[in-house]
């Protein structure tokens, strides 16, 4: 595996109109990982992505692509990137697997198209032309499309969006076959499920820069709100916290919560002592939040 990183971006600026869209951003993609940029509308990953692609021009810092320069070098990269933009970006006017058969064509060891057909289910809408298709099988023919030449890296600007379940999960089984072949892959989404099946690394950007990184469980990890539960009123609160080594407070009548670690003896203990005093439990929540969760408390609830 190549020493460099598949993607490497520092002091990454990119100004329209004289407006800091990107503000400094540093974001590396390391070889053989999914790593999913998340973000709120307009916070600039389009634009970074494109950086990478050799689409836009950086105002200022560097973008590395395979250890290359995404513009000077793009002869040497076209073959070795699979890039596949928000809208397509395919002719209109060709069927759709002319289009990608063509495509195919232009590489020397491309991947067997009827193997994509199948895995992405375009056989319904072969012979139709793009112009007709709809959303979602236009997503999926361009991720064929980027696909077909075998790259050793992918860009995928939200592959899935618009897609009906069935099409997004077939995305999904080809994004971590590829990841098994050692392809290396950056996505943006919305999704926050899609960045928790597929992500080796998620980086949340906003307002040009990146505010947060790592895998999606530590991203989530050690911001949990704790075990509560609600089950009768009025337990012994002291015997309860004795079983459990933990802390416990009735913050309502019936409501409980428990300081300190959870873990799953924790909940074991819990189950017992109340079954052992016939309480049932309504209500048990271990608080752990999910990946929506910190990415709301990282970027603000307001619209954008
Ligand atoms: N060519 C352009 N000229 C002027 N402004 C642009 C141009 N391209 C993008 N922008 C602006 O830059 C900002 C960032 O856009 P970008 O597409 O990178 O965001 P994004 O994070 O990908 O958003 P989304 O999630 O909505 O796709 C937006 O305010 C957008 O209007």
């Amino acid at each position: 595996m190549p020493s460099n990183p598949a993607v490497e971006i520092t002091g990454l600026v990119k100004r329209y109109d004289g407006r800091e869209i990107v503000r400094s951003l540093d974001l590396t993609a390391h070889h053989g990982q999914v790593t999913a940029v998340l973000g709120p509308n307009g916070a600039g990953k389009t634009t970074t992505i494109e950086c990478c692609e050799g689409l836009r021009l950086p105002d200022a810092g560097t973008v590395r692509v395979l250890g290359l320069d995404p513009v000077a070098d793009s002869h040497e990269l076209r073959p070795r990137v699979g890039v596949m933009l928000q809208d397509g970006g395919l002719p209109t006017s060709v069927r759709a697997l002319e289009m990608l058969r063509h495509v195919s064509a232009m590489y020397a060891e491309p991947w067997d198209v009827d193997d994509l057909v199948e895995r992405l289910g375009l056989a319904s809408f072969a012979t139709t032309t793009v112009r007709r298709l709809s959303g979602g099988q236009r997503q999926r023919l361009a991720l064929a499309a980027a696909l077909v030449g075998r790259p050793e890296l992918v860009f995928l600007d939200e592959p899935s969006a618009g897609m009906d379940p069935q099409s997004r999960h077939a995305v999904w089984e080809l994004v971590r076959a590829l990841r098994d072949q050692g392809v290396s892959i950056v996505l943006t989404t919305h999704l926050m499920d899609e960045a928790e099946e597929l992500a080796d690394r998620v980086v949340i950007v906003d307002h040009g820069q990146v505010i947060a990184e790592g895998a999606p469980a530590e991203l989530v990890t050690g911001s949990g709100g704790g075990l509560t539960f609600a089950t009768t009123a009025g337990l012994e609160t002291l015997s309860l916290a004795s079983a459990l080594g933990a802390g416990v407070r009735e913050t309502a009548p019936g409501s409980y919560a428990v300081s300190g670690a959870v873990t799953p003896a924790t909940l074991v203990s819990l189950t017992r002592w109340c079954a052992d005093r016939s309480h049932l439990l309504t209500r048990v929540s271990t608080g752990r939040r999910t990946l929506e969760d910190v990415f709301l408390d990282l970027t603000g609830r307001s619209l954008r």
